[in-house]
Formats: C-alpha cells, sequence, structure tokens
C-alpha cells in the first residue's frame, strides 16, 4: 500500500473528471465534492481490567439528496478523518449509481479490534452509538457493517439506539443477523455484486468469464465470498488470495469455500494445502484474466500499476486504486470496474433490509438475490451507455456521470435555500 496518496483527494479527482463532460455550475461541484457535516468524538469505555481507554471516532454525512445518509462503520486502527470522508463520499456516487433512494454516510473508530475483548467491543459500540443517537435514524442516517464490523456489532447498534429512544425501529441500521431484523442474502451481498459485476463486463467485452483465472487481495467478507461466486457462479479459476498475513498460489487453482474454513481453523489463508507463498504484491501483479482488491484503499499505486498483468480489475473494496494508478492503467487498456458499482451490493441489499423492516415483512433469499441482480445489471447497462455515449477513457468516469447526474437532479428538485 502507498499510505500516501489522500484517499478524499482521490475522491474529489474522480468528481471532476466526470464532471468535465456534463453541465454543472463550479459552485454547485464544490458542494458535491465535501461533506456535509462530520461528526468527530471521543469516546470514553471502561475496559475489562477496570481502565478507562478513550477511543477517537468519526461519522460523516457526506449528501442527502437523494435520501437518508448510509454507509458502514468500519473498525481500524488507520481509520482518520480524510479516509471518512472519502468513503462518505464514495457512498454518495455508490448509491446513485445503482439508483437507491439514498445519500452517503460513512463512519470509523480508530481501534485495532483483535487487542479488544468481546466485551469491550461491546462497550465501545454502545458508547459510539450513544454518540450517534442524535444523527441517525430510519430516515436521517442508517449505519452498517464495514471492516472489521459485521452482524454482531449492527445487533448492539439497533439494540442501544432502541433502548434509548424507547421504541422498536430495526431499521436504524443494516446488516444485522436474521433474528435480530437482518435480510437474506446481506452477508453475501458484497461479493455476489462483485461477481455479477464480473459476469457483466467479460460479457460486454466478448470474453468467456468461465475460461477466467482469478487473484483476490483480502479475504473478509467482500473477498472470500466474491472468491467463492466467482469459481460457483461463473467457472472462474481462482488461483490466488492473501489477507493480511501473505498471499497463496496455485496454478491449477483451489477451493474458495475450503480456503475460507482453513482460514477460519487458523486465522489466515497462509499455510493452504497446495499452494505456493506468495507476497502481496506479487498476488497484484499476478498473470491472472481478473484481479479482485477487496482489502483497503490505495491498494494499487502508479509504480505498482505498471507491473499489473491482469486484463481486467473489478473494484470489491473501496478506493483501492489512486488516481495516478487509474491513469496508468487507462493507458495500458486494462478495464477497470468501479467500486461504486461492483460492491455496490452490499448497500443495495442493505435497502431491502430497511424495506423488510420498514414494511415489517421478511423476503426469501431468492427474491433478494433476483432484485439484487436486477440491479446491478441496470446499474452496468446504465454505465456502458453513458461509456459509449460521452466516449469517455474508462468505466469509473462513466459510473460518475451517471451518478452526478442523478444526485444534480435532486439537488435541483429540492429548490434552493438561502
Ligand atoms: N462488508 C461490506 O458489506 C462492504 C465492504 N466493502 C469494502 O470491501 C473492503 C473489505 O471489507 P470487508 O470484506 O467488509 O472487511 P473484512 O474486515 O471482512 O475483511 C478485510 C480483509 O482484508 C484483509 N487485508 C487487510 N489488509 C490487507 C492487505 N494489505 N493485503 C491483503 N489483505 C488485507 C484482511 O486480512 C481481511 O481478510 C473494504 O474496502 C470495504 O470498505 C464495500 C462494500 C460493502
Ligand atoms: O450496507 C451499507 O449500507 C453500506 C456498505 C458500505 O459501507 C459500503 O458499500 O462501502
Amino acid at each position: 500500500m502507498t499510505g500516501e496518496t489522500n484517499p478524499f483527494e482521490s475522491l474529489q479527482e474522480q468528481l471532476g473528471d466526470a464532471a468535465a463532460y456534463i453541465d454543472l455550475d463550479d459552485g454547485l461541484l464544490r458542494r458535491l465534492k465535501n461533506p456535509e457535516r462530520i461528526l468527530e468524538t471521543n469516546l470514553t469505555v471502561r475496559m475489562d481490567d477496570g481502565r478507562l481507554e478513550t477511543f477517537r471516532a468519526y461519522r460523516s454525512q457526506f449528501n442527502g439528496d437523494r435520501g437518508p445518509y448510509k454507509g458502514g462503520i468500519r473498525y481500524h486502527p488507520d481509520v482518520n478523518r480524510a479516509e471518512v470522508k472519502a468513503l462518505s463520499g464514495w457512498m454518495v456516487y455508490k448509491t446513485a449509481t445503482v439508483d437507491i433512494p439514498y445519500g452517503g454516510g460513512k463512519g470509523g473508530i480508530v481501534v485495532d479490534p483483535s487487542e479488544l475483548s468481546a466485551t469491550e467491543l461491546e462497550r465501545l459500540t454502545r458508547a459510539f452509538t450513544k454518540e450517534l443517537r442524535p444523527f441517525v435514524g430510519a430516515d436521517k442516517d442508517i449505519p452498517a457493517p464495514d471492516v472489521n464490523t459485521g452482524q454482531r456489532e449492527m445487533n448492539w447498534i439497533k439494540n442501544t439506539y432502541e433502548t434509548l429512544e424507547n421504541t422498536t425501529e430495526p431499521g436504524v441500521v443494516t446488516g444485522k443477523s436474521l433474528d435480530s431484523g437482518g435480510s437474506e442474502g446481506r452477508v453475501e451481498a458484497t461479493g455476489r455484486s462483485t461477481m455479477l459485476t464480473a459476469r457483466e463486463a467479460f460479457d460486454y467485452l466478448d470474453r468467456d468469464i468461465g475460461d477466467a483465472t482469478v487473484a483476490v487481495q483480502g479475504y473478509g467478507n467482500a473477498g472470500a465470498i466474491a472468491a467463492r461466486m466467482l469459481a460457483e457462479e461463473t467457472g472462474a479459476t481462482v488461483v490466488a488470495v492473501s489477507d493480511s498475513s501473505g498471499a497463496i498460489h496455485d496454478p491449477d487453482g483451489f477451493d474458495p469455500a475450503d480456503v475460507r474454513e482453513h482460514k477460519r481453523d487458523t486465522g489466515s489463508v497462509v499455510g493452504y494445502e497446495g499452494t505456493e507463498e506468495l507476497t502481496n504484491e506479487e498476488l497484484l501483479t499476478l498473470d491472472v484474466d481478473l484481479l479482485v482488491p477487496a482489502a483497503l484503499q490505495n491498494a494499487i499505486d502508479a509504480d505498482l500499476a505498471e507491473s499489473v498483468q491482469a486484463d481486467m480489475i473489478v473494484e470489491a473494496a473501496n478506493g483501492p486504486l489512486t488516481p495516478d494508478a487509474d491513469d496508468v492503467l487507462t493507458e495500458r487498456d486494462v478495464a477497470v470496474l468501479p467500486d461504486i458499482l461492483a460492491n455496490a451490493g452490499g448497500v443495495t441489499v442493505s435497502y431491502f433490509e430497511w424495506v423488510q423492516n420498514r414494511q415489517r415483512f421478511g423476503w426469501t433469499e431468492a427474491r433478494v438475490n433476483d432484485e439484487l441482480e436486477r440491479v446491478i445489471t441496470d446499474a452496468f447497462d446504465g454505465l456502458t451507455e453513458a461509456y459509449e455515449t460521452y466516449d469517455v477513457p474508462n468505466f469509473r468516469t462513466a459510473a460518475y456521470i451517471v451518478a452526478l447526474k442523478r444526485v444534480i437532479a435532486a439537488h435541483a428538485e429540492s429548490g434552493t435555500w438561502p
């Protein structure tokens, strides 16, 4: 990882690239490049040994023109203001790309969750929810999982909010477990949209995905499920995967579900039977047909982009390429399917969860998956239409054109406050 590129500046550059193709007032563009508000807070938590510990936490509400702010909460030691701002902005343009009625938000706590016990994490999550309480709600701002958070944390958020508000409002947060009001298919949704995007892109480019070899960087919710779905649903061969401990490779391919079991048992993908070890950088530059970055932002910078051998990159992570890497890959004719489409399955099924919570009526998994497929394939068609109509150099700019036009339309229809 470069660690140098400011992700918020990356978002602003991506927006600027797309804005050049549409008629957009400079003042409005400045507005659409910056968050509406950011909560920065310090959470005080009693640790198991009786000590009080303080954790910095953020929630950025970037834009609410198209609906309530929506986006995940990340627990990671590197969480910072610029990252949260970028991630919340990407949510705005993601929900607009797939045309679901939300704005964008994102939050995070500066913490290494592997160093906390479950009870400490529960107290930390409840402390954050107490701070968030005035700002969130089913019609205001709806958190969800992101890196190092999942159903358990979302269930705690729901329970804390409902207790403090003396109500039942499961739609205040999505990504909950089924028994706490979650949706079928939400856990798999990010990986599923990654698979669907890859399938549509191979088809659009007249390539057979069934013959493709795949490398996946990051083996958590997004990466492990994308790998499994690519193998199971498209017939692609997964030949390399990685996590923060390292990477594994077998040119003949392996069963991604079995690797996940191995990671569950041992804590890492490394050491999986029949594979050789690679560095993460070797994985990113492997000679494969499809590369799926599914870890963190800035995974590929311009230097590394020069060495990428994949023909296509489908971004399961948010912001895995720096803008300079994007330029190099565009120049080198590597097709990049952007995060704001490829990983939008997560927020789309979060939307379905929220709809079910409001209806107090659960959908079957088949219905969720069918509706998700429709949303992603429609969005893919919208993106390729813009790609051809505006004759833009890459799919990312096409996606931002589609998304910006939707946000601008909603903004215009809202009128102007003094
Ligand atoms: N969980 C969700 O619903 C969604 C997640 N995303 C994005 O997907 C990405 C991954 O998120 P999740 O899978 O939810 O997180 P996770 O916490 O479940 O998994 C993250 C994985 O990345 C690995 N990792 C971290 N640093 C790495 C490195 N330098 N090299 C290789 N692997 C590394 C970790 O070991 C872990 O396997 C993030 O960018 C997130 O914002 C996007 C949309 C929805
Ligand atoms: O499910 C959601 O609402 C948001 C997931 C998320 O944080 C993302 O798409 O990056």
